[in-house]
């Protein structure tokens, strides 16, 4: 069998590869060149990048055979996450990997714009020796800003701390508590402006941060401001800077990231008063070793099936031991529900019953859903676009957990509701310490079968003989029973039996169970291992 084909579409530590380990068949592209990315995502099954390669619609709909799109660092700008949603494709990042290094660089951009580090070092190297023109500040009793109190603007303010500074910090979503707690007053982005003789911003690119400092922002900035983003091009409009830095409405600024990478505009970039850093933020050996390694566990886990921790499209979170074995029980009851109802339901109950209830079982609601849709529509269904699926279709998803379960430690049941009010239900849990997937229970009438590959249920008035006949009819036909487990309301009254065996059943086959045993119901089901 062929490996998993797995695209380094950029230059990532060598720690990465290792990670993946020998599983995989590693292929490289750059991914700046637009044609041959697209090739190359074909056969791709993950794709890994940092910030150059443009992960964008057409790329992912390139991409057929695409389960992961990770990003070796935080940003996700350059990943299309909605289509990637929609495609079924899980998107990672490694949030905290480059967080120390990016906070490094922004205190090193500061220090270095206090005692003029970069001009004073390039007109050594051009044999000058002037000491007078690069007299500094301090930054001992100044007032720093931090815009963006997330988790690169608390490592910089951890770091300023020595530094004997007044912090303060603009963030609309940290509350007061929070900042006080960091030792940081929040101010509004005016107050911020108007007070600091430092800004750092470590905020996201979005729509509402694109260009929050502008010409009105920089009016408001004392003339000594030096101003530092390391964090996304253009959340300082950067005509505005250009202008504050030319006018010496600021001091000084300092960029490690632009709108356009690599940037062109000269008039800004030959502003003497700026220094720069070709977006360096993450560019440390131990930040890539920690990024690469990181995105390679998430690929190892997304191409092996599993839930995965750091996928920011995916609302599972990190999975308990105790729960895990219960994702692939969930997954095949909502196959075996969907084989049961063969229709769409108005509503889908999910139900978790016994000890698991005292743990995180949100992942147990993905993968009854993802099991639910995987024989009913053609697109690959992941656990990143069930939930979508079941958006779309309008199927109201409940999700039921209680501690209570009469006959077994756990008890998972999907139960349906159909658009003319009538309920399906099939109930499994896991027995022994081999932890055996057991059906123990069908609309109500009790069993205990272990799942299988193949099943037949058959509902039938309740006589003497239908297993004759129904065993005659499958041992004509070539078809070796398993397991079988038949159950009934009352002698007399309604009987279930459900068989598992070795072949799928034929539908000439089916059609002739149904004849000789009179079945009210006959479904086959299989269950495909995802
Ligand atoms: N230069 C580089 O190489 C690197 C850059 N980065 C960038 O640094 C930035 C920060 O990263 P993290 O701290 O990990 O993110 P984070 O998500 O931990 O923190 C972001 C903070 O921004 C705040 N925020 C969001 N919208 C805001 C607004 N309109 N005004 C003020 N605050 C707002 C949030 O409340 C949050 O506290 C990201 O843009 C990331 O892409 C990250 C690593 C390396
Ligand atoms: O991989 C890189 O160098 C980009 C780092 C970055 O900007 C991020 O992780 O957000």
């Amino acid at each position: 069998m062929s490996k998993p084909v797995v695209l380094l579409a950029e230059q990532l530590s060598p720690a990465t590869v290792d990670a993946l380990g020998p599983d995989f068949e590693v292929r490289q592209v750059d991914g700046t060149d637009r044609p041959a990315l697209l090739e190359a995502l074909a056969e791709a099954n993950a794709i890994l990048v940092r910030s150059a390669t443009q992960v964008d619609a057409e790329a992912i709909a390139a991409a057929p055979n695409l389960k992961i799109i990770a990003r070796a660092g935080v940003g996700l700008d350059n990943v299309d996450t909605p289509a990637a949603t929609k495609a079924g494709v899980m998107v990672v990042n490694a949030p905290t990997s480059n967080i120390t290094s990016a906070a490094e660089l922004a205190v090193g951009h500061i220090i270095s714009l206090a005692r003029h580090i970069p001009n004073a070092n390039a007109s050594m190297k051009a044999g000058d020796w002037k000491r007078s023109k690069y007299t500094g500040v301090e930054l001992f009793e100044k007032t720093i800003g931090i815009v963006g109190l997330g988790r690169i603007g608390t490592l910089v303010v951890d770091r300023l701390k020595g530094f004997g500074v007044n912090l303060v910090a603009y963030d609309p979503y940290v509350t007061p508590a929070r900042a006080s707690q960091l030792g940081v007053q929040l101010l509004s982005l005016e107050e911020l402006m108007a007070q600091s003789d430092f800004i750092t911003i470590h905020i996201p690119r979005t729509p509402e941060t694109t260009g929050l400092i502008g010409e009105a922002e920089f009016a408001l900035a004392k003339p000594e401001l030096r101003i530092v983003n390391c964090s996304r091009g253009g959340i300082i409009d950067e005509n505005a800077l250009r202008d504050a830095l030319e006018s010496g409405k600021i001091a000084g600024a300092a960029l490690d990231v632009f709108v356009t990478e690599p940037p062109s505009n000269r008039d800004l970039l030959d502003q003497p008063n700026l220094q720069l850093t070709p977006h360096l933020g993450a560019s440390t050996d131990e930040a890539q070793e920690k990024a690469g390694v990181s995105v390679a566990r998430s690929v190892r886990l997304a191409l092996a099936g599993e839930l995965v921790p750091d996928a920011v499209n995916v609302a599972g979170g990190i999975i308990d031991e105790y729960v895990r074995p219960g994702i692939p029980l969930m997954e095949k009851l909502g196959q075996f529900l969907q084989g049961l109802i063969g229709a769409s339901p108005v509503a889908l109950d999910i139900e978790v019953h016994g000890e698991l209830a005292r743990y995180e079982v949100k992942a147990l609601r993905l993968a009854a859903l993802k099991g639910f849709f995987t024989n009913i529509v053609t697109e690959q269904v992941s656990y990143v676009n069930a939930p979508l699926l079941a958006e779309e279709r309008g199927l109201d998803v409940r999700m039921n957990v209680d501690e209570d379960s009469d006959e077994y430690r756990n008890v998972l049941t999907l139960r349906a509701t159909l658009s003319d009010g009538k309920t399906v239900s099939v109930s499994g849990t896991l027995t022994g310490v081999k932890q055996i997937e057991k059906l123990v229970g069908i609309n109500g009438y009790s069993i205990e079968v272990p799942l299988a590959a193949h099943h037949l249920v058959m509902v039938y008035s309740d006589r003497p003989g239908v297993v004759a006949l129904y065993g005659a009819a499958l041992g004509e036909a070539g078809v070796n029973i398993a397991g079988m487990q038949i159950a009934r309301d009352e002698e007399g009254g309604q009987a279930l039996s459900v068989l598992t065996i070795d072949e799928p059943a034929s539908d000439e086959l089916l059609a002739r169970l149904r004849d000789a045993i009179g079945a009210s119901e006959l479904h086959e089901i299989d269950i495909v291992e995802s």
